[in-house]
């Protein structure tokens, strides 16, 4: 049996159910002659792992009671030192985290997974790519940050998978590295490529007000942490880039055009996400409606969409025929249309739900079992 040792950074909604993942495809994976040995679960403070990483691995009890424990809101820390595995806290955590990538890295071989939504993973991530280790990403920010940092992490494209980066599940960086390494040029990309704001656009065409529809979103697992991510444009611009510098363009995110749904005064330096939820995003309804309105009178709907074309990003609102394709897209689902040599009259079109903790989650662990020809 190959066993495959994964340290998962990231313990919310993906995180969790990419353990859940890990534990029902247990006898899935044992015909695959595959074994996923996790070594390492952190939260934003705490990392738990077993005393021996090299012989030992978190059982699937033990990655239950994780699971438990972190859906109550609780610090990993709660769980307490037992049955032969240990808690790290604070600087201690960061440090046993780098540790256990250098030993593994070094000799088994290690995936780091990231199901974080911060930025400060990267860090690690840089390391960990030095000591030979794998990276598996559900975070977009390492790869959306300088392109120093970028070079690094795509140096070695078979030890990286991040399909959920784009789409979630769907499989967008899967079709476009094909459509790449075939030599086709792709000239134009474009995609309504947030779950969040296509929930949030077919849920205001059925006249609900924008307040509401995003409070759902949050709970169906749709939005980032902060939703603000979502309907500042960031996370689409992110998506954007990464599209963008998988074709070799040589840009940064201060370059893409951006349009936010909410002013400056609601964002997260001014209000709390607390405050912007309850009481901030409430005074955007009645303008949104009457631009959801204005759409409609001209046979149109309002779509948050993303344009890629030349070394050009560009995202925000466009109002967009009812009965074309990205007019007809409803609730959480993505649609990617790629324009290249070959599908140039008739783009390449994937579409399907781009949100949601169960197929990001399910994405990442295809993204880990892509990778088992790197183990021992
Ligand atoms: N939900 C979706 O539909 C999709 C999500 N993604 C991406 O997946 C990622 C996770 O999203 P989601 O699960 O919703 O986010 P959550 O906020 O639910 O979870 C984030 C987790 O990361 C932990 N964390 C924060 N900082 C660090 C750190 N420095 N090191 C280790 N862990 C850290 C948090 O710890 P603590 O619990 O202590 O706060 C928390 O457990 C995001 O980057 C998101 O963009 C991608 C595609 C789709
Ligand atoms: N918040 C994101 C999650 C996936 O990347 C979205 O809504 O698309």
């Amino acid at each position: 049996m190959k066993k495959i040792p994964v340290l998962l950074m990231g313990c919310g909604g993906v995180g969790r159910h990419l353990l859940q993942h890990i534990v029902s495809c247990r006898s899935l994976h044992a015909e695959m002659g595959v074994h996923l040995r996790v070594v390492g679960v952190c939260d934003s403070k705490s990392l738990v792992a077993p005393v021996d990483v090299l012989k030992e691995e978190l059982n699937d009890e033990l990655l239950s009671e994780v699971c438990s424990i972190k859906s109550t809101g609780s610090p990993l820390s709660n769980l307490g030192a037992s049955g032969g595995c240990q808690v790290f806290n604070g600087s201690e955590a960061k440090r046993e985290t780098e540790e256990i990538a250098k030993l593994l890295g070094k000799s088994t071989g290690l995936a780091v997974l990231d199901c974080s939504a911060s930025v400060e993973t990267v860090e690690i991530l840089m390391k960990a790519v030095d000591w030979g280790c794998c990276v598996v990403l559900a975070n977009k920010k390492p790869l959306t940050s300088s392109l120093e940092h970028y070079d690094k992490l795509a140096l070695h494209p078979r030890f990286i998978r991040h399909e959920s980066t784009v789409g979630a599940g769907l499989p967008v960086i899967a079709s476009l590295s094909r459509i790449i390494s075939s030599g086709d040029p792709v000239h134009r990309i474009v995609g309504s490529l947030s779950g969040t704001l296509g929930y949030v656009m077919s849920e205001l065409e059925d006249g609900k007000p924008l307040s509401q529809v995003v409070r759902v979103a949050k709970t169906l697992g749709y939005t980032e942490p902060d939703p603000r991510d979502d309907l500042s444009g960031m996370d689409v611009a992110r998506k954007g880039l990464i599209l963008a510098r998988l074709l070799g363009k040589r840009i940064v995110m201060d370059s893409i055009k951006i349009e936010s749904l909410y002013p400056e005064e609601m964002g997260p330096g001014v209000i709390s996400v607390d405050d912007f939820l309850h009481n901030g995003i409430v005074k955007l309804d009645q303008s949104i409606e009457e631009r959801v309105k204005r759409a409609s009178s001209n046979g149109c709907v309002l779509r948050y969409v993303c344009v890629i074309e030349g070394s050009s990003v560009q995202v925000g609102i466009r109002e967009v025929s009812k009965d074309s394709p990205l007019g007809r897209l409803r609730g959480s689902d993505n649609i990617v249309e790629i324009y290249s040599r070959c599908y140039k009259a008739q783009p390449l079109v994937i579409q399907g739900a781009g949100a949601g903790n169960d197929t990001t989650a399910a994405g990442v662990l295809a993204d880990i079992i892509d990778l088992q020809d790197l183990f021992p």
